[in-house]
């Protein structure tokens, strides 16, 4: 942060006729200030004041949990793997009615990071808590965003195992009753979430869909980069 000051000159040419190039920056962005507007137990809306790329000060409507805990994520995203002997590893995948969406979606198990929980600790919790397994962390994120033009919300997304042979995982009891726990094999879970959204009125989570996209290229076209081909 340089406290706004210019790093640099706009250049301009209006002469040449042109199509004039983007403003370039000319100051690191940075927040003036950061007013709560409309406040309630889960959320809040603030009006911040930023300086942009280019010097000039504006405002954004941002929204912000309230219950973030110092020096953490807001919350973690669990993508669960179960494995059993003699079956597909299957994602572990919930889907519930979600009120600001009016309709039921489909997502990793998640939830927010409680005071003084590790990412890991909330994952395994959360998963316990939705999906009744027990699993053991292989990996975690870093802190990602969520929806940076909407809110500072953030996530850390938790990979866990979840050993299906173990007893305390052959028949899990959640304790959500409106959660329902979906198992889709992970060698097949685009083409079952597409199957899955033709059937049913559902939204998919961004971060399942994408995983989907990946998983899909992985197993079918590994050496593939489709994106560049279009
Ligand atoms: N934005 C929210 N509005 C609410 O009215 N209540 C909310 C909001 N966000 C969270 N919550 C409540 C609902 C649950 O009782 C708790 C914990 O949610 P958690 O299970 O950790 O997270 P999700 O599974 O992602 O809802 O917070």
């Amino acid at each position: 942060m340089n406290g706004g000051k210019k790093i640099g000159t706009i250049s301009t040419d209006n002469s040449t006729g042109k199509m004039s190039s983007p403003p370039k920056p000319t100051t690191i962005p940075h927040i003036v200030k950061e007013e709560v507007i409309a406040s309630g137990k889960w959320l809040k809306l603030e009006k911040t004041t930023y300086v942009d790329p280019v010097g000039n000060t504006r405002t954004w409507e941002t929204t912000k949990r309230t219950t973030r805990q110092a020096n953490a994520a807001d919350g973690v995203g669990i993508i669960a793997l179960l494995k059993r002997t003699l079956h597909k590893d299957c994602v572990v995948m919930v889907k519930q009615f979600r009120p600001p969406m009016g309709c039921c979606t489909l997502e990793f198990p998640a939830g927010l990071i409680d005071e003084g929980e590790s990412a890991e600790i909330a994952a395994l919790r959360e998963l316990k808590e939705e999906t009744g397994y027990k699993g053991e962390v292989v990996g975690v994120t870093p802190v990602t965003c969520l929806d940076p033009g909407l809110s500072n919300c953030t996530t850390q997304i938790v990979m866990v195992n979840i050993n299906g042979d173990d007893l305390e995982n052959t028949n899990p009891t959640q304790q959500l009753e409106f959660v329902e726990v979906l198992l889709l094999p992970l060698d097949e879970f685009q083409r079952e979430i597409d199957d899955l959204m033709k059937k049913e009125k559902i939204v998919v989570d961004s971060k399942v869909y994408i995983y989907g996209m990946g998983m899909s290229q992985a197993f079918f076209k590994p050496n593939e980069l489709r994106v560049l081909k279009q």
